[in-house]
């Protein structure tokens, strides 16, 4: 290990990110009634310019009066290049309730982004005497914020979560898809006959989870736009996991028991880690650094993968 030690994350449930429009407030008792972690209301790109302030004034009637439970509740203000988004901050910290958990940042291209929201933040909270600190959540979604995301997963304390927004950033990339996420038709090799296709999204992805790693905040998978297609949800999810990824959006109800499937460890899974983690004591205690585990070698670095399959089955039933 570097002599700079990996933060960890923070231990919360974040599998699944449900995402309703702000203009639509019949969804919001269903989405609170949802099995998703996280509870994100739009201010941003499913709300029309002219039902912003209504909008605006949705959410802060309902951060209080819906019983949101135990889930994180977030509100995805405008990007700072709209004249909507000091406005979406100032209201939601001098009117919303203490039940407002996170505000999530779209379309942050570097670290003094964080930073222009943070102070401002910061003011509204002192100003307003509200006791619970608000954390922070971004999209990365355009070129200038894959070009800059160590720096932004770096910029605040607040920040707890980094998502990739698949449609912003295939906009901003210049790419030839309207596709949000998941295969795209014409990203393939061409062997013998044969079109294999390859992943897109995986490179951004490695670097937001790297980003992330180093900086203890939360990578987090985007919006799958095809909510009809649940075996193409599942094999996207399946990858970010994989990746490093603890969570993925919903937008639509029916992805929230999807992502929750994908992002919980499975039995088996924490199972084989403890009996790895077993192992590895039994080793240790013979003086070893190795051993066999199912005809298979695990030694020091098993243990820290291991842990990781344990430590997230444990923040997911709260044992932490
Ligand atoms: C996608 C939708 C517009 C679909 O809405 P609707 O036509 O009402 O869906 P259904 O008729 O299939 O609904 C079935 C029942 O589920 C309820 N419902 C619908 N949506 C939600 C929801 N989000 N949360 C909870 N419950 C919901 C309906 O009311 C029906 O209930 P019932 O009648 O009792 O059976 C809609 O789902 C929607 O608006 N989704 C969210 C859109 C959104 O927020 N988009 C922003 C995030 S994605 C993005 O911004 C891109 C990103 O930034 C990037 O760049 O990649
Ligand atoms: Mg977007």
């Amino acid at each position: 290990m570097s002599f700079r030690l990996q933060p960890p994350a923070p231990a919360r449930p974040n599998r699944c990110q449900l995402f309703g429009p702000g203009s639509r407030p019949e969804l919001f008792a269903k989405m609170a009634a949802s099995a998703a972690d996280v509870i994100n209301l739009d201010l941003e790109d499913s709300v029309a310019p002219a039902d912003k302030a209504q909008a605006r004034a949705n959410i802060t009637r309902a951060v209080s009066e819906v019983d949101w439970g135990n889930k994180t509740l977030s509100v995805r203000i405008n990007g700072l290049d709209t004249p909507f988004w000091y406005r979406d901050v100032v209201d939601l910290l001098e009117q919303a309730g203490e039940r407002l958990d996170q505000i999530m940042i779209p379309k942050v291209g570097c670290a003094a982004d964080v930073y222009a929201v943070d102070a401002l933040v910061t003011a509204c909270e002192a100003a307003a005497g509200r006791k619970k600190r608000i954390s922070l959540e971004v999209i990365i979604e355009t070129a200038a914020g894959i070009a800059h995301v160590e720096e932004i997963a770096a910029s605040s304390p607040r920040l707890q979560a980094m998502s990739l927004g698949a449609a912003d950033f295939a906009a901003s990339m210049g790419m030839q898809t309207t596709g949000i996420g998941g295969t795209q038709e014409n990203y393939y090799m061409h062997r013998e006959g044969a079109k294999y296709w390859s992943d897109p999204w995986h490179w951004a992805q490695a670097a937001i989870v790297a980003a992330c790693r180093t900086h203890g905040v939360l990578p987090v998978d985007g919006p799958f736009g095809d909510f009809s297609d649940e075996e193409g949800f599942r094999a996207q999810a399946r990858r970010s996991a994989t990746l490093g990824m603890v969570g993925k959006w919903a937008i639509h109800p029916k992805q929230v028991a999807l992502a929750n499937e994908v992002f919980t460890p499975s039995e088996a899974a924490v199972t084989e880690a403890r009996e790895i983690l077993a192992a590895m004591e039994a080793a240790k205690a013979a003086g070893q650094g190795a051993a066999v585990y199912k005809g298979r070698l695990v030694d020091i670095a098993s243990m820290r993968q291991a842990e990781v399959i344990v430590r997230q089955a444990d923040i997911i039933s709260g044992n932490r």
